[in-house]
């Protein structure tokens, strides 16, 4: 069975229907990108899998268990975690402490002051900083680090609580474009080596068509294509929404209007 299973998932905000009966399944290790243009409908769809927003109808499973319902941290402790658009990470403390700060919340041990937090979980933090090229770096205030490094602290963090499932959403947004390709690669490694699936949106095409094992294509609430890079690319409706029809995925081109 798939580790995601969604069944025509829905949610309406006043008369505007932002996601449609949306179903999709997500298996064990797979990257799966969630694209389409300006609100289509792709963050109300996240909302609704991580429990933020509430659905109108539908249903998630997750390794069996339905996660409609549920509140957000007891879908993160399910072991769905979530990467935001913006980073969310702890200025003034160190990069390992931002981890040791996740590894406590995991094991459930918030409780600690942070004078005790400090000496919690060292190895393992330093285990996850090397996974993902920032242990160099674990002694430096996370408020100086450059924008990729923050990116890979708040992958770590994410991977500090042993998620099955990733959602990332614009994992790479604001990164030049040699970063985001190594921010990708390290995901990709991620969740073949680790069996974690990964579910992200992103606008960059180059990223999408490298990074993803399937795409799903949405507008205006609806999935209208899902498929290899390859079945994508040569849609005609898909390049009717993006692109007005006619023309093709041109490298480094941001797939934004059109909604
Ligand atoms: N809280 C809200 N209240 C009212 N309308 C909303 C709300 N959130 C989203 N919408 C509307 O729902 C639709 C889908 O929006 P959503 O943010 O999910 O799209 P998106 O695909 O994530 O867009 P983007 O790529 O710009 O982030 C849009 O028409 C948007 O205006």
């Amino acid at each position: 069975m798939s580790l995601l299973v969604v069944r025509v998932l829905a949610k309406a905000f006043g008369g505007v229907q932002a996601v449609k009966d949306v179903s999709f399944h997500l298996e064990a290790g797979e990257m799966l990108a969630l694209i389409g243009p300006n609100g289509a409908g792709k963050s109300t769809c996240f909302n609704m899998l991580n429990g933020q927003l509430a659905a109108d109808k539908g249903s998630v499973l997750f390794d069996g268990r339905e996660l409609i319902g549920q509140r957000p941290r007891d879908i993160w402790r399910l072991g769905v975690g979530r990467t935001f658009q913006i980073t969310a990470t702890f200025a003034s403390m160190t990069v390992r402490e931002n981890v040791q700060m996740a590894l406590l919340s995991h094991h459930g041990e918030l409780f600690s002051f942070w004078r005790r937090a400090s000496h919690r979980h060292g190895a393992e933090a330093d285990r996850l900083l090397d996974r993902v090229g920032m242990l160099h770096q674990a002694d430096r205030a996370c408020g100086v680090l450059a924008y990729g490094d923050l990116k890979r602290l708040e992958l770590a963090v994410a991977l500090a609580n042993g998620p099955r499932l990733l959602l990332m959403d614009e994992p790479t947004a604001g990164m030049a474009p040699k970063e985001r390709v190594a921010l990708m690669e390290l995901v990709a490694g991620i969740a073949k080596e680790e069996q974690v699936s990964v579910l992200f949106t992103e606008h960059d095409m180059d990223v999408v068509f490298a990074h993803s094992d399937r795409l799903m294509v949405l507008n205006r609430g609806e999935i209208i294509a899902t498929g290899s890079a390859d079945d994508i690319r040569s849609n005609d409706l898909v390049k009717e929404v993006y692109l007005g029809g006619g023309t093709t995925f041109d490298t480094g081109r941001e797939m934004k209007s059109h909604a």
